[in-house]
């Protein structure tokens, strides 16, 4: 898929700012806080609905304006698509395809597939779980978009247990309603397990051959799911009973803390490499092959799964990787994912990049030719 023209109105520090997209790899270059991040994070929410910097439109929308627009024109292998999102400081969102306004917003996800590189996927070895769940449920937004619908589904059905829960401290709960919820929980939880289970499945092997030829043979990555809820098999039934069994074993724990504590809300993605978790194996150096891997066998599977290569964002962080590495993400790009890459400078880029790039100044929210 091609992005062909991107349309920021209101958005961040873009006042009206037009971007025709003229190469498969596009530089944007600036100082610091210019817009060049603001920018891909409007392709970020045409892709997954989602900011992975902010959680709530106001921050989005130009300081002073009530909306925003980002509106793009795409084209994929079965034609053109224009999208479209416009976002409120206060109230919902509209999203459009082909200027149809969507009622369900998930049928905006997977129009547009991107994979996102930044300094922040360091996090996805030294960070916590949650932030290796959000990626994992990131790419089964893009590859499988009825899974948004599952996991919001999820996340509502456990504020509602959570908040039972705490009435514990005050009175004595109704089995039948806490009965109730547990089995909603477990049925769209494990909903919510299978298909977690099954992309890593698929992402895992791609990941290691990348992880290997990026180490040169040295270094042997595993990516394992860690189920909150333990499992014999992977069919809905072990899953349920394996639920249940752990709740019951949990329940007096729950009820004194006011808060569930079994579910894929507290899933494990652990990463090692040659049998060590990678968080203690890892130089810097190590961190970032075991990212750029991560990133690569994203890609990877985005095409494979949609048929059509995703787009690449690196935000910050070519520059960041050696000559070395560089070229081996240039050679598995070549020109088939389009790609845009933000930075301050230009001169950690090997020249093979340049010359086949557009460049673009970004200075206080405008885009200039360079
Ligand atoms: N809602 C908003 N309204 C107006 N300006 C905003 C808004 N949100 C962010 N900005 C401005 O956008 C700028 C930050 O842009 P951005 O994060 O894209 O930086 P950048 O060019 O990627 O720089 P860096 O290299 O530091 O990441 C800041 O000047 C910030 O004040």
């Amino acid at each position: 898929m091609y992005l062909n023209r991107l349309h920021l109105r209101h958005f961040r520090n873009y006042r009206e700012q037009e971007i025709i997209f003229s190469a498969p790899k596009t530089i944007l270059l600036g100082d610091n806080a210019q817009g060049k991040s603001n920018l891909l994070e409007a392709v970020e929410l045409l892709s997954t609905l989602k900011s992975h910097r902010v959680s709530c439109d106001r921050d989005l929308v130009l300081a002073g304006e009530s909306e925003s627009k980002i509106t793009a024109q795409l084209t994929r292998k079965h034609g053109s698509i224009d999208l479209a999102l416009l976002l409120r400081d206060k109230g919902r969102r509209t999203a459009t395809v082909n200027r149809e306004n969507l009622k369900r917003q998930l049928d905006f996800l997977g129009v547009l597939n991107a994979v996102e590189f930044s300094a922040l996927d360091l996090d996805l070895v030294r960070g916590n779980p949650e932030t290796r769940r959000h990626w994992i449920d990131s790419l089964l937004f893009q590859i499988e978009p009825v899974y948004a619908h599952i996991l919001h589904e999820y996340q509502r059905i456990l504020k509602q247990r959570n908040s039972l829960l705490k009435q514990a401290e005050h009175r004595s709960l109704d089995p039948a309603e806490l009965e109730s919820w547990n089995h909603q929980l477990i049925i769209t939880g494990t909903k919510v397990i299978r298909r977690r289970m099954r992309i890593i499945d698929r992402l895992a092997p791609i990941a290691r051959t990348w992880h290997t030829k990026i180490s040169k043979n040295t270094e042997i990555l595993t990516i394992t799911y860690a189920p909150n809820v333990a499992a014999i098999e992977n069919t809905p039934e072990a899953i349920y009973q394996g639920f249940l069994d752990r709740l019951a074993l949990r329940s007096i724990a729950e009820q004194s803390l006011g808060n569930t504590l079994v579910g894929p809300h507290r899933d494990e993605i652990e990463l090692t490499i040659n049998d060590t978790p990678a968080k203690a194996y890892g130089s810097q150096g190590q961190q970032r092959t075991l990212v750029l891997a991560l990133k690569l066998a994203e890609l990877e599977l985005i095409e494979q799964i949609v048929g059509e290569p995703p787009l690449l964002l690196l935000d910050d962080v070519l520059a960041e990787l050696d000559l070395t590495r560089q070229n081996q993400l240039l050679s598995v790009i070549e020109d088939r994912f389009q790609t845009l890459i933000t930075t301050t400078h230009l001169g950690a880029f090997d020249a093979k990049w340049l010359d086949s790039s557009q460049i673009l100044q970004v200075r206080s929210g405008e885009i200039f030719q360079a």
